[in-house]
């Protein structure tokens, strides 16, 4: 699949009657790479899980390719085109790094794998290892393979450098940036590393208490102090 554009309007949700996505629209163009930040709390993990079919959605639209999936179970959205890593990173505990790989095939041949390890040759040393025996930044590997596997036209990753050692972090944003730069995935990252969000995206979304509260590129963001301090906190860009 090509990538897609993804358009949001007027989206609201939340969890039971507590409603943390308050009134949000927004789109990404095809191919493009949208990093959403904000202070803790603020709703990025809910407007993700929301954009994947996992919250209560009280309204609005997600068109993903002109088509609207917000009425959809989140496993037709997959099959729409949508990809999502969560910050849980669901790797199958029990089965092996190569056994996780063709859950996300779906009807792709076997043989396909191999670009997973291509793009994370780790994985491919780990191939026979269980799920539960990864590293952390393996974990992260094999979730976020396991979703391209399935070539999204739109890939939601939340917060995929969480916890991780510099050395991993490089490596994930690199394969991330070969992805965006094929051009077939449309990508959306929640990241508390700002700097590399920064370095990574081509425009910037920041979230308050559920709502938009700023948008513009990377350089706007890097150049308004102000907004860095009043939306991400003191010392946000380092
Ligand atoms: N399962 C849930 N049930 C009820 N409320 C929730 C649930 N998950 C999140 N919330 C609430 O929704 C609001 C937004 O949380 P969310 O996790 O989306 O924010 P976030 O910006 O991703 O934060 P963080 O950076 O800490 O991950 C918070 O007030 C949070 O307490």
């Amino acid at each position: 699949m090509p990538a897609a554009p993804l358009e949001v309007t007027k989206l609201s949700a939340g969890y039971g009657p507590t409603r943390v996505i308050e009134d949000i629209s927004f789109s990404v163009p095809a191919g493009e790479r949208l990093a959403v930040l904000g202070r803790n709390g603020m709703g990025k993990t809910s407007l993700f899980a929301t954009i994947a079919g996992q919250t209560r959605r009280y309204g609005g639209e997600i068109r993903l390719g002109g088509q609207d999936i917000a009425a959809q179970p989140s496993a037709t959205r997959a099959l729409s085109g949508l990809g999502y890593v969560p910050q849980t990173r669901d790797v199958f505990p029990s089965l092996t790094v190569e056994e996780n790989l063709f859950v996300g095939l779906k009807s792709r041949p076997k043989s396909a794998i191999e670009e997973a390890y291509t793009m994370f040759p780790r994985l491919k040393e780990r191939r026979s290892n269980l799920g539960s025996q990864l590293s952390g930044g393996e974990q992260q590997m094999l979730s976020t393979a396991r979703t391209i596997l399935g070539q999204p036209s739109v890939l939601l990753l939340d917060e995929p450098l969480e916890g991780l050692a510099p050395v991993i972090c490089e490596e994930l944003m690199a394969a991330f940036s070969l992805l965006a730069q094929s051009g077939e995935t449309t990508i959306l990252l929640v990241e508390q590393r700002i700097q590399s969000a920064l370095e990574f995206a081509d425009w910037v979304m920041i979230m308050e208490r559920g709502r938009i509260a700023w948008t513009g590129t990377p350089q706007a963001l890097s150049a308004d102090q102000e907004t860095v301090d009043r939306l991400l906190g003191v010392g946000g860009l380092h």
